[in-house]
């Protein structure tokens, strides 16, 4: 015993990359369930020993089912080539490889590690005294399947649990009894077929209903020794049945018919297998290493198969793997879909933005249009109210200036006016070819007529007097009130001829204007003519000296002192 745990030790202790694994199958390639496992226990050790160093052994176990000659055969194969070719550790696959070993073990690869898989219904004492021996149980599902069947088809009477008389069918049908009966809470028949022929099973199948389902054991045999295949004769089942067939070998059931079950999965399960045995070949000794319980079985279906039968899906479990579900377009075309959508997005964004965009300058524009017009009102009128306010003020200082040359109780211009114009017709006429002659005018006497008769009637005089110098002087003369009863006239271009008979004329309108005693208004008139190197205080001061000559000489005269006076006097023979 010592002796092969130490050996057990040394070979565990063997360097990964360059250790020796045989693998070790029941069945033929052929069997899915097998190339699934095989390719599951390749991909796991890949990366950790040469891909030449890995051999694998198909015993053909379901084509020689309980045969002790061809047993006897391989028996002599395996001693012969793994002398040559020592393994470091033996991997094997279902029951027909785990029983070979375990009867073998000894004579053909003494004290050699050895991880077992895929042993359906295993018996503890078959390695009772070996501690080379490890590995992971597959177990069954059958009651797991069962409860799964009434879950899908609530309507069910009868399960059918398939197997055969071979030693692996016998072992499932003596799990399946033990476990029996199974508690469904309704009267379900759960029946075991162990010993039917193929004909026998198609006539049956072909006329149950929903109410009625199979669930595949293992069957290697009909009852007349007929070789049973999942490729070929659980096809030809599925497509006869009217009830469905489930199953729990993963890869070879799915596609051939099965409408599925708690399946295992064979790929999954050759992984965790190599697994085990990678940390064997890392120096873990096989026997602290501990057998695993039975392998994962998860809800697998076919969908066609689904649909066949009308199984509701939402009736599935909620984890459930479906085959063949025709993909929807989003999901065969997932990237085409979500560019196209995250296009869409994007466009619908970029019209959202601009749409928002153009409304926001439509009411901008619009706003801006308000504005404007509101502004142009507000123009408009501000305009106007200016023009009306400027008009107003033009007429506030028309009237101003009306006011300012006016004298206010004969509406005469006033002295300001006058002066401003003798100013002016002083300097645009030349003396030596232009005449311009002045006219200073005093009313004679007209204190008596305030004092005798009241000044209301010195004003009336006042204005009649003025209205009647408007109305005798030419259109090209001004008179203006100089002051008190005192009125100044501009005789423009007037030679003083002119103007003395003007003067004349107008002593003899103003005659007609009578006091309330019925007496003539008289006036006296001082003319003055411009002279060479003359001004304006000058020509008014001569005015003013004649008119008080006048004034002296007895009243109701017109005079001009200085050498006009006399000249005019020579030119004229004028004598007041
Ligand atoms: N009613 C009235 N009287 C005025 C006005 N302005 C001046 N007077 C008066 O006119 C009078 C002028 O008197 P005087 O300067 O003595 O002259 P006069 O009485 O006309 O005497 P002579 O000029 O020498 O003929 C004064 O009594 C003034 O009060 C006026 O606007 N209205």
């Amino acid at each position: 015993m010592i002796v092969s745990m130490l050996a057990i030790y040394s070979t565990s202790a063997a360097t990964p990359e360059h250790a020796r694994v045989l693998l070790l199958n029941s069945y033929h390639p052929q069997y899915l369930w097998t190339e699934a496992l095989t390719q599951g226990v390749k991909s796991e050790l890949a990366n950790l020993i040469e891909a030449e160093n890995l051999h694998i052994e198909y015993m053909d176990e379901r084509r020689f089912v309980s045969d002790p000659t061809y047993h006897e055969k391989w028996r002599q194969l395996l001693l012969y080539k793994y002398q040559q070719f020592k393994p470091d550790i033996i991997i094997s696959s279902d029951d027909a490889a785990f029983h070979f070993l375990a009867n073998e073990v000894d004579e053909l690869f003494p004290n050699t590690p050895i991880i077992f898989g895929g042993v359906n219904v295993f018996k503890p004492h078959i390695i009772e005294n070996k501690t080379n021996f490890s590995g992971i149980l597959e177990g069954m599902e059958i009651k797991g399947n069962v409860e799964l069947i009434y879950q899908l088809q609530p309507q069910v009477k009868e399960i059918i649990l398939l197997a055969d008389k071979t030693e692996l069918g016998i072992r499932m049908v003596e799990q399946a009894r033990s476990e029996m009966p199974y508690d469904l809470g309704k009267q379900v028949l759960v029946r075991i077929w162990d010993d039917f022929s193929i004909a026998e099973f198609k006539s049956y199948a072909s006329q149950t209903s929903t109410k009625t389902a199979f669930l595949m054991l293992a069957v290697h045999k009909d009852k007349n020794g007929a070789y049973f295949s999942f490729a070929k004769e659980l096809k030809d089942f599925a497509t006869i049945s009217k009830a469905p067939i489930y199953g729990m070998w993963g890869a070879i059931m799915i596609g051939q018919g099965v409408i599925g079950g708690l399946m295992n999965n064979p790929f999954e399960h050759g992984k965790a297998l190599a697994n085990m045995a990678k940390r064997v070949l890392s120096g873990t000794p096989i026997a602290n290493i501990p057998l695993e319980a039975n392998s994962k079985f998860s809800p697998t279906f076919d969908y066609n198969q689904l649909q066949k039968f009308n199984i509701d899906l939402n009736r599935l479990p909620l984890n459930s793997e479906i085959y063949f579900k025709p993909e929807s377009f989003y999901q065969s075309n997932k990237s085409l879909v979500h560019g196209t959508v995250l296009t869409a997005c994007i466009l619908i964004a970029i019209i959202f933005i601009l749409f928002a965009n153009i409304q926001r300058r439509r009411k901008a524009e619009t706003s801006l249009l308000e504005l404007n017009d509101s502004l142009e009102h507000k123009i408009k009128f501000r305009t106007q109210e200016l023009s009306d306010k400027n008009n107003q003020l033009k007429a506030m200082m028309e009237e101003m200036k009306h006011l300012a040359n006016t004298d206010s109780l004969t509406d005469l211009p006033n002295r300001r006016s006058g002066a401003r114009r003798l100013r002016k017709f002083m300097t645009r006429y030349l003396p030596s070819q232009d005449n311009l002659t002045i006219a200073m005018l005093d009313i004679d006497y007209f204190k008596s007529i305030n004092d005798k008769f009241g000044h209301n009637v010195g004003d009336n005089i006042l204005k009649r007097t003025s209205i009647c110098l408007q109305n005798t002087i030419r259109p090209t003369d001004f008179a203006y009130r100089w002051g008190g009863e005192e009125f100044l006239i501009l005789f423009s271009n007037t030679p003083v001829k002119s103007a003395f008979s003007a003067c004349t004329r107008i002593q003899q309108h103003l005659a007609e204007i009578k006091t309330p005693d019925d007496k003539p208004v008289t006036v006296s008139i001082g003319i003055a003519q411009q002279q060479v190197n003359d001004s304006f205080e000058y020509i008014l001061k001569r005015a003013d000296e004649s008119l008080y000559y006048a004034k002296g000489n007895g009243r109701n005269r017109i005079e001009m002192l200085y050498t006009e006076i006399n000249k005019h006097k020579e030119q004229s023979g004028y004598c007041a």
